[in-house]
């Protein structure tokens, strides 16, 4: 009897002691796995670095200056703009941004809006051998973009949620073999963070030494400092990681030195060199009109406003508080003559030929008119 109950106080004292070393193996198995996730991170971060500081070193004796002297696609990047862009001559820092992206470098580009961003990757992406990825925060900039470049023979897609199978199978192809042809690839960060297929395929492209180079689009979004935050923008970091050779082109109109240096550390491109165009647009201006508390007035003023200070069908930008509040007002306008085009909810921006609906958070109270001369 007695025996029995020592055995069963044994058995109990073993059973605990299982118990702790079994929560002692799990604590040590899930350091271990924390240590070889952490390993793996390390060792890319050091490739990076050496590709980095190799770059840096046969660099070294450039200067920021020498990125508007002579290279060897010099004429070929001339003819490439006229001929192709129908451009005839570079804005301010454009060439040097050219350059810099064709000799392989990172590049942070903070330009005005309308001031010809666009211009600084989709020239080298056509020069480069290979694809361009670009990461665009909008649906509707990134339709745009394909329909412009397409309208300059430029082969240029994008694989968004709206993309069907059959061009989808195309792009997929053409990263994986190389088949078709394809320039630049337009895709939202969604596609880069959620998409494993996607990111596979890329991989597969750049293991074939067709990545040309990636461009960040918007890139403030990756800066919770900005205004424009996007989540999705803060896995951006990966593409560097993943392919520390491809030549990475960070754009922006706002970037305060906050955002910048957030946004180049987020996209792991440390050693990027630097382009800062003034942002100041004295074609843009503001006025403040005190508000109606009547909704009809306020919509009859704004017609008013737009009928009498643009008489001749110029383009402008209502902005609102809701996506619903777009589209009532949108309404209204057309119901009074102003808008040509009705605004579709499922998109952020139509209608290119008149006022323009887009709605904005930040400004809850207040109407605003923007109107705005690219040139
Ligand atoms: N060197 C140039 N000469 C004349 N027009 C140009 C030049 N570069 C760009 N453009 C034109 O300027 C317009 C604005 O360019 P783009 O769309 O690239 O601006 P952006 O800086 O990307 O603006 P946003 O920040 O609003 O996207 C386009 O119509 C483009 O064709």
């Amino acid at each position: 009897m007695e025996d029995e109950e020592n055995i069963e106080e044994e058995l109990l004292l073993v059973e605990s002691q299982l118990h702790d070393i079994q929560g002692q193996i799990k604590t040590l198995l899930d350091r271990q796995e924390e240590l070889y996730e952490r390993q793996s991170q390390l060792k890319v971060l050091l490739e990076v670095s050496k590709v980095s500081s190799n770059k840096s070193n046969y660099d070294s004796s450039v200067t920021q200056e020498d990125w508007s002297g002579n290279f060897p696609w010099d004429s070929l990047a001339d003819d490439t703009r006229f001929n192709v862009f129908g451009i005839t001559s570079y804005r301010s820092n454009q060439r040097e941004i050219i350059n810099t992206v064709m000799s392989g470098r990172d590049v942070l580009v903070i330009m005005a809006a309308g001031g010809g961003k666009s211009l600084c990757y989709q020239l080298p992406a056509v020069l480069r051998d290979g694809i361009a990825l670009v990461i665009s925060p909008l649906l509707s900039l990134i339709q745009d973009q394909v329909m412009g470049l397409a309208a300059l023979g430029i082969p240029a897609y994008m694989l968004t949620s709206t993309t069907n199978k059959e061009v989808e199978k195309f792009i997929y192809k053409a990263l994986d073999k190389g088949e078709g042809e394809l320039k630049i690839l337009y895709v939202t960060p969604e596609k880069i963070s959620k998409s494993k297929r996607f990111m596979s395929k890329l991989e597969k492209c750049h293991h074939a030494g067709r990545l040309s180079l990636v461009a960040v689009d918007e890139a403030h979004c990756c800066s919770q400092w900005g205004h424009d935050f996007r989540p999705d923008y803060k896995n951006l970091g990966i593409l560097k990681i993943q392919f520390p050779s491809v030549p990475m082109i960070a754009l922006t109109a706002t970037a305060t030195s906050k955002v910048q240096t957030d946004l180049i550390e987020m996209l792991h491109i440390p050693k990027c060199i630097k382009f800062v165009s003034t942002v100041n647009r004295p074609n843009l201006f503001y006025k403040v009109y005190q508000k109606s508390s009547v909704g009809k007035v306020v919509i009859d003023e704004i017609a008013n406003f737009i009928s009498e200070s643009y008489p001749n069908n110029e383009s402008g930008i209502v902005y609102c508080f809701s996506r619903k509040e777009c589209e009532q007002v949108a309404k209204e306008l057309c119901d009074r003559g102003v808008l040509a085009e009705h605004y579709h909810a499922d998109m952020d921006v139509v209608a290119r030929e008149k006022v323009h609906m887009r709605y904005a958070h930040n400004f809850p109270s207040f109407l605003f008119f923007a109107h705005y001369n690219n040139h």
